[in-house]
């Protein structure tokens, strides 16, 4: 079931630039990876959601509400983590929580107790003397202390250094666990990859691709480096039928997609000295959207 729903949406600013007639869907239980350059529409996107301005035509909705009628409601059950973080600066981190909290009437304090650990934030200070790290978590805690159905996370990690990106993304496998749902910009493809089902392209405001993270990944190729004993070794690869990409020696880069049981019994006839493996990455594959004109 779709919880969240975006239908032919437009959004021009008067510099022409803008979204673009986007449709996709993000499904009940599902981590949708939105990944886009620079200036492709991300945030737009993600603030038509918010119901913080009106789109030029289409619509979206989020649990069946209206995002621009209904928006209040809408950021009452979301949890919403802002691109950019426009914070109290004179409040401590402490008061910030405490404020978001008391706003959205939340009376079990474990949850915000629980994350304040996990992200390992000393929320005593005041927040115009964090750094954007700390201020990243603060916004992470507040959009997840109030234990939302539905997330909406415009680059959740910018900022994180890499132990904490690694405990969001074991905190967003464990909320997808528990059924949520979850749309998430992002510039970093193994995030994405680590944590997403599926993953929509924006490039230039357009949606260019939505593709399943695990079908691509079962198309991914590897060129494995087989390294023989000899000539006749070689041979042997060169009759297999295998695709081989390149011979040096008796060094040979075999490509693998899905053939695993041909390359193996192939193996099995040779005189293997040395194997080693280059992974085609999700970045690689989607790289192909990014820059200009390809
Ligand atoms: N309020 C605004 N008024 C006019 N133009 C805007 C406004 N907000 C965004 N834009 C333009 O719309 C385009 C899309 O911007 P958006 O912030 O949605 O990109 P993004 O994909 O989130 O990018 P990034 O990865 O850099 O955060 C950009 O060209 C931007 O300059």
């Amino acid at each position: 079931m779709a919880v969240i729903k975006v239908e032919n949406l437009t959004k021009t600013y008067r510099s022409g630039k803008g979204v673009f007639d986007l449709n996709f869907t993000v499904n009940e239980g599902e981590v949708f990876g939105y990944l886009g350059p620079n200036g492709a529409g991300k945030t737009t996107t993600i603030r038509q959601l918010m119901g913080f301005t009106n789109a030029d035509k289409g619509s979206c909705t989020i649990a069946g509400l209206d995002c621009r009628k209904e928006s209040e409601e809408i950021q009452r059950i979301v949890g919403y983590l802002p691109g950019e973080i426009a914070f109290f600066d004179n409040m401590t981190g402490t008061e910030f929580l405490n404020f978001m909290a008391d706003m959205r009437g939340i009376k079990d304090e474990k949850l915000k107790k629980n994350l304040i650990d996990r992200f390992e934030l000393d929320p005593k200070g005041k927040i115009r003397k964090m750094s954007k790290g700390m201020k990243q978590k603060l916004a992470i805690i507040a959009a997840f202390m109030h234990d939302p159905k539905v997330y909406i996370l415009d680059e959740p990690t910018s900022g994180l250094d890499p132990l904490m990106q690694k405990n969001f993304i074991d905190l967003i496998n464990e909320e997808k666990k528990r059924g949520k749902t979850i749309l998430m910009s992002s510039h970093i493809f193994e995030e994405i990859e680590r944590t997403s089902d599926r993953v929509g392209v924006i490039r230039e405001g357009r949606i260019v691709a939505i593709e399943e993270v695990s079908s691509i990944k079962q198309s991914l190729r590897k060129i494995f480096i087989v390294t023989v004993a000899g000539d006749s070794d070689i041979l042997t690869l060169q009759e297999s039928g295998l695709e081989i990409s390149k011979i040096n020696g008796l060094e040979c880069e075999i490509v693998v997609t899905s053939n695993y049981k041909q390359f193996i019994e192939t193996l099995g006839k040779c005189q293997v000295v040395g194997l080693d493996v280059l992974h085609q990455s999700l970045e690689q594959v989607f790289m192909k959207y990014y820059g200009k004109g390809e």
